[in-house]
């Protein structure tokens, strides 16, 4: 049996593979991996009847492998929003321009927004992601066709609003069939209450309760701004981390994103249940926020801190790579440490934690995982020299650098290549068109 790649079939799933001579934790390996896409064997060398009875052999040899990366916070269909809106006060940008052009989005526009996001994710290494947004039936069918890892939620908000929360119930309550229906394993349904300051306490009771029996994940925006702390001190009599944990919103299945403006108490809070945080940097730095996520009081308190993009409007891309190291550098920067979040901890945020945080498996390349991996080339510039390939990665390297990504042993992406990119790149730039026109003809 020939088993030279042959770039078509690569693509298709359920494919045995083997993996020559990659650099994993400090040493030249093989990996095998079979067709039910979990690590079969990592050796020194592997011949015999498994080589023979590999599909395809990846020549891993002027490659450093890494577990795939996670992204635990995105709107991925908002790529159809980049650079709509920037540089603009968060509160205005939203209200004034995001939500103004969402009210006009359709589930082809979610479609092929979300194939855009998919591919842009690949391209930086990522398997697996975290999305709330709308029409994600939509988001789910582009997941699937992509091979990607995601958990899907619609992005509930009822202003306070007894019918709003009706429809919203009806939303979430669909997806979560329409997911189930899928069968696809590597796709699961979560609640996603939008936030403190855009569901009223019952709204986000009803998301606690609902994410409790059907055992899913919950992701919401905590903490983002100052003002919106200040408001729900207001309105409330309480920050948003002790107001959500009121309404149940606080577990081990929960996702929070942003978390900047927590205080020690919420940072003890968060840990003590156990929730998962997403820290996104870029779109914090964008959006002038004004304090970064207290990272290391959160790590103390025992909160699982992982690593997340937010939207194409306020990042403006779903680089991983580069969400690393503006992590890594703003955390040093804005609490005056230049030792805080070192090159290790950005990696095992974006990997271990995420992977933890999302449900998928351990986010490590060992016997028996799921095979999600990623090969960084090392013969380019931002790998030499490699006296540490964390340290490249998370510093050095752009997306540039990534070569082949396998999730759960399927290849998404070979030698840079994704097949039918040029389809998405059309497709979504024309679907983009659309929606600006739909918004201003009815505006007129
Ligand atoms: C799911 C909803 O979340 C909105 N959204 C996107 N980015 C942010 C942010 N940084 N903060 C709050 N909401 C955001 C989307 O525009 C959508 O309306
Ligand atoms: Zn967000």
């Amino acid at each position: 049996m020939s088993n030279e790649i042959n770039e078509t079939d690569i693509f298709s799933s359920n494919s045995s593979v083997l993996i020559r001579g990659t650099l994993l934790n400090g040493k030249r390996q093989d990996i095998f991996i079979t067709e039910e896409g979990n690590i079969g064997e990592i050796s020194e060398s592997i011949s015999g009847e498994l080589k023979n009875e590999a599909e395809f052999i990846i020549d891993g040899s002027k490659t450093v492998a890494s577990p795939g990366f996670v992204n635990t916070h995105t709107h991925a269909a908002m790529t159809l929003l980049r650079g709509y809106a920037d540089d603009m006060h968060l509160q205005e940008w939203l209200s004034e321009k995001i939500w103004p052009l969402e009210a006009h989005l359709c589930g082809e526009d979610v479609y092929w927004g979300t194939k855009l996001a998919c591919i842009e994710m690949i391209k930086s290494g990522t398997v697996a992601f975290n999305d709330m947004y709308f029409f994600m039936d939509e988001a789910a069918k582009a997941v699937d066709e992509c091979g990607m890892k995601a958990v899907l939620s619609h992005g509930f908000i009822d202003f306070g609003s007894e019918e709003k929360r009706e429809s919203e119930i009806k939303a979430t309550e669909k997806l979560f069939s329409d997911v189930k229906k899928m069968n696809n394993q590597k796709i699961r349904a979560a609640v996603g209450p939008h936030a403190p300051y855009t569901v009223a306490p019952e709204g986000l009771s009803w998301c606690s309760e609902y994410a409790k029996e059907n055992d899913s994940l919950l992701h919401i925006h905590l903490s983002e701004t100052e003002t919106e702390v200040k408001d729900c001190v207001n309105q409330h009599g309480m920050k948003p981390a002790k107001l959500l944990d009121k309404c149940g919103c606080l577990s081990e299945n929960t996702v929070a994103a942003h978390c900047c403006w927590l205080d020690d108490e919420e940072c003890a809070l968060l840990g003590k249940r156990g929730v998962s945080v997403s820290h996104n940097p870029v779109s914090n730095m964008k959006l002038a926020v004004n304090r970064a996520m207290p990272y290391q009081q959160l790590i103390d308190a025992g909160a699982n801190v992982t690593l997340g993009t937010d939207g194409c409007s306020s990042n403006n891309n779903l680089d991983i790579l580069e969400e690393m190291k503006t992590a890594a550098i703003l955390q040093k920067f804005f609490w005056n440490s230049d030792t805080l979040l070192p090159a290790h901890e950005a990696i095992k945020m974006t990997t271990e934690s995420g992977a933890k945080a999302l449900g998928f498996g351990t986010g490590k390349i060992e016997t028996g995982a799921p095979a999600d991996i990623v090969l960084l080339k090392t013969n380019i510039s931002c790998m030499t020299p490699l006296y540490n390939p964390e340290s490249n990665i998370v510093y050095a390297c752009g997306s540039n650098a990534v070569d082949t990504v396998l999730c759960s042993g399927r290849v998404l992406m070979y030698d840079g290549n994704i097949p039918g990119e040029e389809e998405v790149y059309q497709k979504a730039a024309e679907t983009a068109f659309n929606l600006v026109n739909r918004k201003e003809n009815a505006d007129n």
